[in-house]
C-alpha cells in the first residue's frame, strides 16, 4: 500500500519524514480535491516531471540573484525553449495544465505572455467577430504575434467612464483616431505592454459625431512584426521597477493621433457602421468580459499563493528547533507552539477554502461565458457581484496568511532565501490589479443593496442572496443543539451578513429620506457597505467549503477535510464574532465554547499539517524555496544558496579601499591625537 502521504524519500530530514509517517489520508488523493480531478493532479505530477527532464528549463541561478533585465531575459529565454517542447508536455486547449507549467519552469515573476494568455487571446474569444477572429484570434494563438490589454491610464484605473484616452469615428475614411491627449491620458501598467508584445487590445472612450459613448476595445498594432521598432504615433515603454513580479515590463503607452481602421474595434456585441451608426451590445458591461475572467480565476491563483508560502513555512516549522516545552526534553520543533499553529493552520484552511470557493466560481464564469456567446445575459451581474467580492475578500486574506507564514519563519523567513517575499509582493498585486478591492466591494454593495431593497418590499430573493429572506433564528444555536452539525454555524455567518446588510441599507435609506444625494449617502455608508460585502462574501466561502466536504466520498479525505473545515467555520467566526455579539445572537459562554473548539481543532491538525501542505504536491522547482525544500535540508542548503551572491566573489570588495578604510584610517588617526 506504501506511505499516504507520497513525498516520503530516503535520506529525507528525519524530522520531516517523522511528520509524513504521521499522515492519516493520502496527499495525492487530496490533490484531485484540490485540483478538481485526479486525473488533473496527475498531469500536473507528469508535466513537473517531464520538465524536470529538460536542462534548459531549469533556473540558471536561483531567482533572487538575477538583475530586473536578466529576469526579463530569463523568462524570455525560457519561453522560447517552452515553444519548442509545448505540445509535448501540455494540452494547450488546457488553462490549468498551461498555468502550471508557467509555475514550474517560470514561476510567479511573470514572462513575455503572461498578459498575451490571461487577457488579450480571452479578451479575443469573447468580444471579436469570427472575421476578426480568423485576422487576430489564431495568430495570437500560434504565438505569432503577441498582445496585451491596455486599458489602465496613468490619470484613471477604477473610473472606466472617465478615461482619456479618445477613439473619435471618422466617417470620410472610415477610421478611428485613436489618441492620448494629456500625460495622465497615457496607458500605465499594463503587462508586457512595455518591451514584450506588438500588439493590444486599447480601451478608449468612443465618440462618434462628439458623443461619448463610454470605453469600448480597439486591436492597435504597436510594432513592426519584424523590426520590432514601435510604429510611428506611437510612444511606448517600461514602467520601471516594481515592488515585485519583475521579470514583467508592465509598461506605457502614448498615441499620438493614431488611424485604425473601422474594422479594428471589436465588434462581435457591438457596431459600428461606416455610417457612424451606434448599435447597442445586449448587455452595457459585456466589453468588460476580460476583467471577469481574471477575477474568477484569482481565487485560485491567490489560493495557490498562499498554498506555496504555508507549505514552505509549514515545512521548515517542522525541521526548525528551537526551546522547550518540557525542560527535561530535547528543544522542540516550533510547530508544537500553539502560537505557531494558530499562527499558520487556519491560512491553510482558507487556502483550501479558496480552492473550492474558486473552483465553484469558474464553474459559474464557464456557465456565463457560454452564455454571453449567444447573446444570454441573465446571470452577468450574479457573476460580476460573486466575482468582485471574491477577489476582494480573497486577495486581503491571502495578503495576510502570506505574511505570516513569513514571520512564522523567524530571521530566515526576510530572506529571499525564504521566496515567501516574493510570492507576498507577487500576490499582493492582486489587492489592486482586476478592480482596487474597495472599488469592488462597493459593486457587490450595489447588488446586495437591491436585494435588500427587495426583501423589505416583501419580494423574495434567490440564489446568491437567498439567505436575506430566510428565516433567522434570535439566537445563534452553536452549542445549543445536541447534534453536531456546521449548519448551525452557517446560520450564524447568515445571521451576521444578513444583520449587516440590512445595518448599511437602512443607514443608506435614512439618509436618502433626509434629503442627501444618492452618491453622497452611498459616500457616507461606504465602510458599512464594505463591511455587508466582505460578510456576504466570506459566508460564500464557508458555504463553498462545507458543500466540498459534504461532497467528498472517499472516508479518510472527508474525515481530514472535515478538520479543517472545523478550525475554518471557529477561526473565521471568532475573527468576525464582534457582529454576532453586538445584538446577542452569540453570548460569552458560546465564544468560549467557539474558542475552546478552535484550540482543539488545532490539535487535531496538527499530526497532518505536513501533509496538508504536501498535498498541493508543490514542487521544488516550483516553490524556488531554501526553507520550503521538499526534503527539509534547510541549512547546509542556506550555506550554499548564500554563495551565489556576488558579494562573495571577492574577499575584500573595492568599497573597502574607496570608502571603509580612509573612514576607519581617520578616526584611527583622530583617535590618537
Ligand atoms: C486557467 C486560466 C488561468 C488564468 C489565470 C488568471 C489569473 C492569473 C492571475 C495572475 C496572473 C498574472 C498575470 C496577471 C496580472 C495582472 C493582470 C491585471 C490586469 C488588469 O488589471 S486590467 C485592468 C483592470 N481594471 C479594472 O478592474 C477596473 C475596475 N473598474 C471597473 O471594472 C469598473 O469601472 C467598475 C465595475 C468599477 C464600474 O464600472 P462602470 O462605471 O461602467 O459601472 P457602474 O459602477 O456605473 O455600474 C453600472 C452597473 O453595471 C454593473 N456592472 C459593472 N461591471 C459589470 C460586469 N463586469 N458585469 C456585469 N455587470 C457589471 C454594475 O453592477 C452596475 O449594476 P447596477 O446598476 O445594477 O447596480
Ligand atoms: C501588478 C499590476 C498589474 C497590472 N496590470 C494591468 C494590465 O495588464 N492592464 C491594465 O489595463 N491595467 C493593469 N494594472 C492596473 C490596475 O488594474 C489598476 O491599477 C487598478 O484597477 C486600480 O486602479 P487605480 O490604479 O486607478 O487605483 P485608484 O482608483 O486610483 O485607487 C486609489 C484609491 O482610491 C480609492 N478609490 C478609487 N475610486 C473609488 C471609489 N469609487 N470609491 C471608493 N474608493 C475609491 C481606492 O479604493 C484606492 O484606495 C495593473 C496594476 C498592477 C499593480
Amino acid at each position: 500500500m506504501g506511505n499516504l502521504n507520497k513525498e516520503i524519500r530516503d535520506g529525507d530530514h528525519p524530522d520531516i519524514t517523522e511528520e509524513r509517517l504521521k499522515s492519516t489520508f493520502d496527499t495525492h488523493k487530496m490533490a484531485a480535491q484540490i485540483y478538481n480531478s485526479q486525473r488533473a493532479a496527475d498531469r500536473r505530477n507528469e508535466i513537473t516531471s517531464a520538465v524536470l527532464k529538460i536542462p534548459e528549463l531549469q533556473d540558471i541561478k536561483p531567482l533572487p540573484f538575477l538583475s530586473r533585465e536578466e529576469k526579463v531575459e530569463e523568462a524570455a529565454r525560457k519561453i522560447g525553449i517552452l515553444s519548442e517542447h509545448l505540445y509535448d508536455l501540455v494540452n494547450v486547449n488546457d488553462g490549468a495544465e498551461l498555468y502550471h507549467l508557467n509555475n514550474v519552469v517560470i514561476g510567479g515573476e511573470g514572462n513575455p505572455l503572461a498578459l498575451h494568455g490571461v487577457m488579450f487571446i480571452p479578451v479575443l474569444q469573447a468580444q471579436a467577430t469570427d472575421e476578426q477572429k480568423k485576422k487576430w484570434l489564431y495568430r495570437a494563438m500560434k504565438r505569432e504575434i503577441i498582445g496585451t490589454y491596455a486599458q489602465t491610464e496613468m490619470g484613471h484605473g477604477s473610473n472606466l467612464r472617465k478615461l482619456e484616452t479618445t477613439a473619435t469615428y471618422d466617417k470620410a475614411t472610415e477610421e478611428f483616431v485613436l489618441n492620448s491627449p494629456t500625460t495622465t491620458s497615457m496607458k500605465w501598467w499594463p503587462g508586457n505592454l512595455g518591451k514584450s508584445t506588438n500588439y493590444a487590445v486599447v480601451v478608449a472612450t468612443l465618440i462618434i459625431n462628439e458623443k461619448d459613448y463610454g470605453p469600448h476595445s480597439f486591436m492597435v498594432q504597436l510594432r513592426d512584426e519584424n523590426t520590432h521598432k514601435p510604429l510611428p504615433n506611437i510612444e511606448v515603454g517600461d514602467i520601471g521597477p516594481k515592488m515585485a513580479y519583475n521579470a514583467t515590463d508592465n509598461g506605457f503607452l502614448k498615441l499620438n493621433h493614431l488611424r485604425i481602421p473601422r474594422t479594428n474595434m471589436l465588434m462581435k456585441h457591438v457596431k459600428v457602421e461606416k455610417d457612424g451608426t451606434y448599435i447597442k451590445p445586449p448587455h452595457a458591461k459585456m466589453s468588460y468580459s476580460a476583467m471577469v475572467h481574471v477575477r474568477a480565476h484569482m481565487n485560485n491563483t491567490m489560493a495557490y499563493f498562499l498554498a506555496s508560502s504555508l507549505t514552505i513555512a509549514v515545512r521548515y516549522s517542522s525541521i526548525r528547533r528551537q526551546g522547550h516545552i518540557n525542560p527535561k526534553e530535547p528543544e522542540v520543533k516550533v510547530l508544537e507552539y500553539q502560537t505557531q499553529q494558530h499562527r499558520l493552520f487556519p491560512h491553510i484552511a482558507r487556502a483550501y477554502a479558496f480552492s473550492f470557493a474558486g473552483a465553484e466560481t469558474v464553474r459559474l464564469y464557464e456557465k456565463v461565458k457560454k452564455d454571453m456567446e449567444s447573446g444570454e445575459t441573465e446571470l452577468m451581474a450574479d457573476l460580476h457581484a460573486l466575482t468582485s467580492g471574491l477577489k476582494s475578500v480573497v486577495t486581503y486574506l491571502t495578503m495576510q496568511g502570506i505574511e505570516q507564514a513569513r514571520q512564522s519563519c523567524g530571521g530566515h523567513g526576510y530572506s529571499m532565501a525564504s521566496y515567501i517575499s516574493e510570492i507576498y509582493g507577487i500576490a499582493i498585486g492582486g489587492c489592486t490589479y482586476e478592480g482596487e478591492n474597495m472599488v469592488m466591494l462597493l459593486q457587490l454593495a450595489r447588488y446586495l443593496m437591491k436585494a435588500a431593497k427587495a426583501v423589505k418590499e416583501g419580494k423574495k430573493v434567490e440564489g446568491l442572496v437567498g439567505y436575506l429572506s430566510a428565516p433567522d433564528n434570535r439566537h445563534s444555536l452553536i452549542d445549543r443543539t445536541p447534534e453536531k452539525s456546521y449548519d448551525t454555524y452557517l446560520k450564524t455567518f447568515e445571521h451576521i451578513a444578513r444583520q449587516q446588510i440590512f445595518r448599511a441599507f437602512d443607514k443608506l435609506e435614512k439618509m436618502l429620506t433626509s434629503g442627501l444625494p444618492h452618491s453622497e449617502a452611498w459616500n457616507k455608508c461606504s465602510v458599512e457597505l464594505t463591511r455587508a460585502s466582505r460578510l456576504h462574501t466570506r459566508l460564500f466561502i464557508a458555504q463553498a467549503f462545507a458543500r466540498r466536504v459534504h461532497d467528498v466520498v472517499d472516508f479518510h479525505i472527508k474525515e481530514a477535510l472535515d478538520d479543517l473545515l472545523h478550525l475554518h467555520l471557529n477561526y473565521e467566526l471568532l475573527d468576525v464574532a464582534s457582529y454576532a455579539l453586538e445584538d446577542g445572537h452569540l453570548c460569552g459562554e458560546q465564544m468560549n465554547f467557539i474558542r475552546s473548539e478552535l484550540y482543539r481543532s488545532l490539535g487535531k491538525i496538527r499530526p497532518n499539517a505536513v501533509s496538508y501542505v504536501d498535498a498541493w504536491e508543490l514542487s521544488d522547482m516550483e516553490l524556488r524555496s531554501v526553507l520550503g525544500r521538499r526534503d527539509g535540508h534547510v541549512y547546509e542548503n542556506l550555506y550554499k544558496w548564500a554563495q551565489n551572491s556576488s558579494l562573495n566573489r571577492t574577499d575584500v570588495l573595492p568599497v573597502f579601499e574607496k570608502y571603509l578604510k580612509p573612514l576607519m584610517m581617520s578616526a584611527r588617526k583622530n583617535s590618537k591625537l
